[in-house]
């Protein structure tokens, strides 16, 4: 076994600070052959699909890469831009605005990279490019406010996959969750509030989460919880009364039962009890995408308004607002505490000891 070394490793420079920005991923084009791939990687985690694995491997292979691709390849298509797919162009400008919060807040130890958990750029690119800038320290920052196996877990599993193969692994810590930061929850109220100092307020604001199955809840998995505790701050901080409210999930995978109330059928029943007029604020999406952009503003607006529903408006994620990169770097900068890149004077101490090495004056 070959352990990966860094081969532009310099004796003698500072060691830094990096913070790693992970999110789920996306196909690399709107294709069926790309979303074939992505789906494959995806849906073979174990954290994400928690069958019997030669059972799943015949379902997977035999059914659901045959049929789901073209599906899905379909929906992307309504959501692609020319710069790409939304999640990947959101990330990547939160990754470049809080570089440059850091830079402006004289930081300038600290790296900023991201990567996704399935696709491209992956998990091993993000970290190669920030142990290639010198960074001795990381924190890696799972774009996901609630935790969940299916996403923060395997998020780690990645990095821990990754660091099997590293010869030098650099001091770690890891974000598992952030759904009632204070900065967090000001933040979505904060984007709820200037939608509705717009538009108005409605008959109900509808906290849409994605789903994940009902079993995963019943073995233990804290996400239930933690997304209707941010519903909860959310409305708090907004003075909302809890008829004014509703958490729902969305984006069912599968036959079996996921979290209720399903954001869908929700929906669909809101105006026979007069409910005419609804805001859909998505917070466990850190960024715009196809679960948020086609599944909930285009898909789920037509499900209320067939069903006789007057106004629906969704308010977009947080994506690379100065909200969200302030409550971001609030959450990393108290992640932080207690790590400073290396002084010039520990660098140097690399360097002598090298030179020693090298110039064979040890043990003379
Ligand atoms: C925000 C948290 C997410 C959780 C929890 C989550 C669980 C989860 N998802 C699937 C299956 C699919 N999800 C898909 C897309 C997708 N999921 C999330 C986030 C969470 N998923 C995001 C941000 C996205 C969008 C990615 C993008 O490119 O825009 C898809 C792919 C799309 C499709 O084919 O419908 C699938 C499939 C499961 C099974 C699951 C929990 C077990
Ligand atoms: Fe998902
Ligand atoms: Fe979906």
């Amino acid at each position: 076994m070959t352990y990966k070394g860094r081969s532009n490793f310099e004796h003698g420079e500072r060691g830094k600070i990096g913070v790693l920005l992970l999110n789920l991923g996306t196909p690399d084009a709107p294709t069926t052959p790309a979303l074939r791939r992505y789906l494959g990687e995806f849906l073979a985690d174990p954290r994400v699909v928690e069958v019997p694995r030669f059972l799943w491997r015949i379902i997977l292979h035999g059914v659901i890469l045959r049929i789901r691709p073209a599906r899905s390849a379909k929906a992307y298509r309504t959501v692609w831009t020319e710069q790409g797919s939304p999640l990947l162009i959101h990330t990547q400008h939160q990754a470049e605005a809080l570089a440059a919060h850091f830079q402006a807040h004289s930081k300038d130890d600290i790296e900023v990279s991201f990567a996704m958990r399935y696709g491209n750029p992956s998990v091993s690119s993000g970290i190669e490019d920030l142990l290639g800038k010198g960074v001795r320290k990381l924190l890696v920052l799972p774009l996901y406010p609630q935790y969940s196996g299916s996403t923060t877990a395997s998020t780690f599993d990645a990095v821990a996959n990754d660091f099997k193969q590293r010869r030098w692994l650099p001091d770690l810590r890891f974000v598992s969750h952030y759904h009632d930061h204070p900065a967090y929850i000001k933040a979505v109220a904060e984007s709820i509030r200037q939608h509705q100092e717009a538009h108005g307020k409605p008959d109900k604001l509808v906290f849409s989460y994605h789903g994940v199955p009902k079993k995963y809840l019943l073995k233990g998995d804290p996400y239930h919880c933690e997304c209707y505790k941010t519903s909860r701050l959310v409305a708090t901080e907004l003075g909302l009364g809890d008829e004014e409210y509703i958490t729902t999930f969305q984006s069912r995978f599968g036959r079996e039962e996921w979290l209720q109330p399903y954001t869908d059928k929700t929906l669909q029943g809101l105006p026979a009890q007069g409910v005419k007029h609804i805001q859909v604020v998505c917070p466990g999406f850190a960024a715009d995408c196809l679960e948020t952009i086609e599944e909930i503003d285009i898909e789920n607006r037509e499900y209320f308004l067939e069903a006789g529903g007057e106004t629906f408006e969704y308010i977009p994620c947080l994506n690379a607002t100065p909200e969200h990169i302030q409550a971001l770097a609030s959450i990393i900068e108290e992640q932080l505490q207690g790590w400073s890149a290396q002084t010039v004077a520990e660098a140097d101490e690399t360097k002598q000891n090298f030179q020693r090495l090298n110039s064979g004056s040890e043990g003379k």
